[in-house]
């Protein structure tokens, strides 16, 4: 048995990427969610813990792929940035209103001053529900209710008021116990689309993998550019994902099996 098959990851979907990106390192082009996805979910935004070979990990699989792998978040970038410094990745943020090219060129949607009074309002509004996290992301905010669950409703109105006034630019994003208003412009599909056009991508097939429902563009470009597509985790949604990995820990366990087998290809292909 190789060392590659005694690192066998926990389920077929994340042994199939293996495979992929062990055998055919030139054929794939990796998009990355963060939340849900490489990392596990956790009580509140800052709770969140990064394994700590995760970094190098990626920074590893990014060198077999030529450097065709992007971390596409709705964290803001510098947050997603300081998560797996001193590794630079490109990476979309705010679920690709923010955008940092491989050649590390950055085009971002910035805030307005009516959008900062919205979220001034925001946090006056819901300053009395207890548990309820307003996390202030520039040009764009999140309302958590992970903490405080029975706010779900009363959440989604307010933040559904808010998305309206604050106009065509920005958009309401529902996700995991939590509403979001982002700038509208982007999505993490578009955002994989544009890295698809860049040299260091061009050429290759996605992999979409996340966990939520803003990454369902991502999924749905990949496929429909005859990619993957890999759901993390349970979420009661549909999704048109193809394939479904069974949590965080067993893509990073496939993550690191790939950063582990530099070199290594298909034993019976030796
Ligand atoms: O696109 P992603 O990288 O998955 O980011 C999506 C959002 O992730 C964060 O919120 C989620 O994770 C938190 C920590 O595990 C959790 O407490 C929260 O309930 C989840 O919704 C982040 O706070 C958001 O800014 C991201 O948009
Ligand atoms: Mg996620």
């Amino acid at each position: 048995m190789t060392e590659l098959e005694k690192l066998r990851p926990s389920d077929a979907a994340t042994r199939r990427l293996v495979r992929r990106l062990v055998d055919e390192p030139e054929r794939w082009a990796l998009f990355l969610d963060i939340d849900g996805t490489l990392l596990d979910l956790a009580a509140t935004p800052d709770a969140i813990q990064v394994p700590l070979s995760l970094a190098s990990d990626l920074s590893a699989v990014s060198a077999r792929l030529g450097g065709a792998l992007a971390l596409v978040t709705g964290r803001s970038l510098p947050y997603a940035d300081g998560l797996f410094a001193p590794h630079r990745f490109p990476i979309a943020g705010l679920h690709g209103a923010q955008f940092r090219s491989a050649d590390g060129k950055v085009n971002a949607v910035v805030e307005t001053p009516a959008f900062a009074a919205i979220k001034l309002r925001l946090l006056q509004q819901t300053a009395w529900m207890e548990g309820v996290l307003i996390e202030d992301k520039g040009a764009a905010v999140a309302a958590h209710y992970r903490l405080a669950p029975a706010y779900d409703k009363a959440l989604e109105q307010i933040m559904r008021a808010f998305a309206e006034e604050a106009g065509p630019d920005w958009v309401l994003q529902p996700g995991k116990m939590v509403f979001e208003i982002r700038p509208s412009r982007a999505d993490k599909g578009e955002a994989v689309a544009s890295y698809l056009e860049e040299p260091v991508f061009a050429g290759r097939l996605p992999i979409a993998i996340g966990d939520d429902l803003t990454d369902e563009s991502m999924f749905a470009l990949a496929n429909a550019r005859g990619g993957q597509s890999i759901r993390v985790g349970s979420l009661s949604t549909e999704t048109c994902a193809l394939a479904k990995a069974s949590s965080p820990s067993a893509l990073r366990s496939a993550l690191a099996t790939i950063a582990s087998s530099s070199g290594e290809r298909k034993a019976s292909a030796s």
